[in-house]
């Protein structure tokens, strides 16, 4: 297993220790996150109910025998447990490199606590290094990419954002959606940056997650780090 797996699988396991019996949880999805699904479901805690963020998500807690449920069955969600791309300071969050931002904001933002996990790389000083997600309706998404450019210019940013691509193609979000990476270098003002994106139609969500994670469980080589806004 390589460094950062194993800073990841600590990340996982501590992050499941703080779930209790009763609880519902929402599920991350990322590699990260597929630690603590699987830490969660070897505790056998009962009672519990857990809303996924993404099907990849879905599938390994079913697979796994964790209960599940929707956002549309719960009122709230008790905690939330949730890798990032990036962690910056205040605990400012890039997300989205697996494509399920929509849904992980959604779901953290019905949550009563969100605990980010990550490995140590994952923490810098500067948001903006990994390409920021941004989810875009795929209608007119080339006409949308531009409008994003001209914010992104407004913002100093240079480099046109992406579209996302895989081996099969243009990358579809659960959702059905596009998503544009762009690589900002460095977020000098990620609140204004958050604001101006989301004034844009055709933009559905961001991978800023500003605000709303109440603490961090970073995996390192001497164990693990908690970190809090
Ligand atoms: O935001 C995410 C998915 O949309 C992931 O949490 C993020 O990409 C981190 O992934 P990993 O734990 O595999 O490094």
């Amino acid at each position: 297993m390589s460094v950062s797996d194993l800073q990841k699988r600590l990340a996982g396991e501590a992050a499941a220790l703080r779930v209790e019996p009763g609880m519902v949880v929402g599920l991350g999805t990322g590699s990260t996150a597929a630690w603590f699904v699987k830490a969660l479901a070897a505790r056998g805690l009962t009672d519990l109910r857990c809303v996924p963020t993404s099907e990849k998500t879905a599938d390994l807690a079913r697979e796994l025998g964790l209960p599940l449920t929707t956002l549309e069955d719960v009122s709230r969600i008790d905690l939330t447990v949730d890798g990032a791309d990036e962690v910056g300071p205040g605990l400012a969050l890039i997300k989205g490199g697996g494509a399920a931002l929509l849904r992980e904001k959604l779901v953290w933002e019905a949550s009563d606590r969100c605990l980010v996990i990550a490995d140590a790389a994952k923490v810098v000083p500067v948001l903006g290094a990994f390409p920021l997600p941004i989810e875009v309706v795929a209608f007119g998404h080339k006409a949308t990419a531009n409008r994003i450019m001209d914010v992104l210019i407004d913002h100093e940013i240079a480099m046109p954002a992406r579209l996302r691509q895989a081996d099969r193609g243009v990358v579809r979000t659960d959702g059905g959606n596009v998503i544009y990476d762009a690589k900002c270098q460095a977020i000098h003002d990620p609140v204004r940056l958050a604001d101006d994106l989301k004034l844009i139609t055709g933009v559905v969500e961001h991978g800023l997650f500003l605000d709303l994670a109440d603490e961090a469980i970073i995996g390192g080589a001497d164990g693990v780090e908690l970190l809090t806004p």
